[in-house]
């Protein structure tokens, strides 16, 4: 089966602010985060593959098929689940006529078989005990868990997640990691979010985008050796900090230059991450 996406020169405009700019990757299957600051393109690009919106320029294929044709688009959907950010719900359909409506869209139309297909991914998301409640009378984070059934619904060869752990609960949290380690051993993940955690426990590969830019694509190994040497303990807030921040302890952990004989300590990924970051802003300064 095929599970590439490849992405080559994406480019869109959005009134009048470039917010991808040249984005090129390639994702060869397996659980892939996208980690970036607010404003970076996230969600833009996300949209883009899930053919929500096309790009100005550049092009892209996912699991062969090439949506910049009707035919090639058209098979993308039938293989994509998609979480958007803010999902739209009808607020008078309960948890499984709203999972139930996606499926149809998605031409599940066996009604038996569709059924059954709904109760698995409710059941997968944790919300069994609540698929006859109305999606307007649970809580937030169920909500979200409603959407994420929608979009593992059909078993997706292709799935787009934006933020998905966003407001859940650590034992959900925990429980959706779980889920999406085992959506990915068969198929492509790509997954926004915040959290570093939900990277460096389930990513096989990162992409950071910041400014509309891809600033690292590899595995969290590689982005976390970004920092290594680049990160000391000291007792006060140190000068050569990029990123400095008092630990339970009472010291301070610092990213950023060193000074000469620091107490150096082993990076995490989220240290990579803010390395990543920072060289950009510098790049962006030196320019
Ligand atoms: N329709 C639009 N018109 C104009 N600007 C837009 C539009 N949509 C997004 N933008 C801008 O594009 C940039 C990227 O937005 P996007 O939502 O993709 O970022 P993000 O990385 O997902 O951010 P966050 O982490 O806050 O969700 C932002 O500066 C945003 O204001």
């Amino acid at each position: 089966m095929n599970r590439t996406v490849s992405a080559s020169g994406l480019t869109l405009r959005l009134g009048g602010t470039t917010v991808l700019d040249d984005v090129s990757f390639r994702l060869d299957g397996g659980v892939t985060g996208l980690l970036g600051p607010n404003g970076a393109g996230k969600t833009t690009l996300l949209r883009v593959l899930a053919t929500a919106v096309p790009a100005d320029r550049g092009a892209f294929t996912a699991l062969g098929h090439d949506p910049a044709t009707a035919a090639g688009r058209l098979a993308l959907r039938r293989s994509l689940g998609y979480l958007p950010q803010d999902p739209g719900f009808h607020p008078d359909f309960t948890a499984f006529a709203f999972v139930d409506y996606v499926a149809i869209l998605k031409e599940m139309t066996d009604r038996g078989a569709r059924h059954r297909e709904v109760r698995r991914v409710l059941d997968e998301v944790g919300l069994s005990d609540v698929r006859g409640k109305r999606v307007k009378r649970l809580s937030g984070g169920m909500r979200r868990r409603v959407a994420l059934a929608a979009a593992l619904v059909g078993g997706p060869g292709f799935a787009v997640l934006d933020e998905p752990t966003a407001g859940l609960d650590p034992e959900q949290r925990m429980r959706f990691r779980d889920l999406v380690a085992r959506l990915g051993e068969g198929r492509t993940v790509l997954l926004s979010t915040h959290q570093t955690e939900d990277v460096a426990t389930l990513c096989h590969r990162v992409i950071v985008l910041a400014g509309g830019r891809v600033r690292f694509e590899g595995t969290p190994a590689e982005l976390t050796a970004r920092a290594a040497g680049r990160v000391w303990s000291s007792a006060g807030r140190a000068p050569g900090a990029r990123a400095g921040w008092r630990t339970a302890a009472g010291s301070f952990r610092n990213v950023g230059d060193p000074p000469e004989g620091a107490d150096l300590l082993e990076p995490t990924l989220e240290d990579g991450y803010l390395i990543a970051l920072d060289d950009t802003a510098a790049e962006a300064t030196a320019r």
